[in-house]
């Protein structure tokens, strides 16, 4: 079986160490190089934490995929420099998955369109862990039973964008199957500004960032003389990687974009 060259961008974040440890020991993977804002020129194997590990360090990315022609780029950096790399891997051919948040509806349509231009294809997915996927579809499910309903994301507080991407991702999901709804009572204020959250087409977003925590999210719901909540907690980045695995592996055979890992696990 041919191995699939991958590049990872982000090899010294939380989540990047986890997908070049991923990436090394997956037996039809192959680590063909790292971007890196840092140590450009040099080897990752010596860096502190990635001993045994060897890929050259690139800074500059077209450089890198001129040099090692990569099949796969997987991001996992910040919105800014997630959405320049994957739109530069599009246009050298380099299929990306991209687990990056803090993408937009237009950037979103923007790269929608390279992808089909150039007939490849990329997948982006504000959550990688299958529990939270589950946790999205069993949501979506509810809301056509339940109207009203509001997201709490708890994260770790070095987290840069709020509200998280699994978040937004949910609430797209259920905007989906209920009508918008102004939710609460109609003449509620805010006392203190912010006390209601943030809204997605009228659903309430409370974003949480306390140090100890990793990632979590509560969707509740509330009825008549009732109430459902559905929760997913990642007690560990490794909850993230069977879904980068399958991402890298399926979109060597995608001519498109995907949002969402839900389009990918049936
Ligand atoms: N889809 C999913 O399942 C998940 C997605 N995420 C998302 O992944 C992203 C990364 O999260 P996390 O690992 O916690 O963040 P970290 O801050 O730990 O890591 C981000 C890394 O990106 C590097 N970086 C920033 N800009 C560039 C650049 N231009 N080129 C190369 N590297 C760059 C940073 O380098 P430096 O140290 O120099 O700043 C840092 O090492 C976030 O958007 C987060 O929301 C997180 C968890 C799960
Ligand atoms: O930054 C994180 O940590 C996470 N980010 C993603 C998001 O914004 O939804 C996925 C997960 O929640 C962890």
């Amino acid at each position: 079986m041919q191995k699939i060259k991958v590049v990872v961008a982000g090899p010294r974040g939380r989540m990047g160490r986890e997908a070049v440890s991923l990436v090394h020991h997956t037996d039809h993977f192959e680590l063909v190089a790292v971007i890196d804002r840092i140590n450009d020129g040099g080897n990752l194997a010596n860096i502190d934490g990635f001993a045994g590990i060897e890929a050259p360090i690139f800074t500059d990315i077209e450089r890198c995929f001129q040099e090692v022609k990569p099949d796969v780029l997987i991001d996992l950096t910040t919105p800014e420099a997630g959405k320049k790399h994957t739109e530069i891997a599009l246009q050298y051919g380099v299929r990306p998955v991209v687990g990056t948040t803090g993408f937009t509806e237009e950037d979103l349509e923007r790269l929608t369109k390279l992808a089909e231009e150039k007939g490849l294809g990329a997948i982006i997915a504000p959550n990688f862990a299958v529990g939270a996927i589950l946790m999205m579809k069993f949501a979506q499910m509810a809301a056509k039973y339940f109207t009203d309903v509001e997201i709490i994301e708890l994260h770790h507080d070095q987290k840069l964008d709020a509200p998280s991407g699994t978040a937004v991702k949910t609430a797209q999901l259920i905007s989906m199957v209920r009508p918008t709804k102004k939710q609460g009572h109609p003449n509620e204020k805010e006392t203190l500004e912010g006390a209601r959250g943030a809204t997605y087409d009228g659903i309430p977003i409370h974003s949480v960032r306390l140090p100890g925590l990793i990632a979590h999210q509560e969707v509740i719901f509330g009825g008549h003389g009732q109430a459902l909540t559905i929760r997913h907690d990642s007690f560990h980045r490794a909850s993230f990687m069977s879904g980068v695995k399958l991402s890298v592996e399926t979109v060597m055979n995608l001519h498109t974009l995907v949002y969402g890992l839900e389009h990918i696990i049936e």
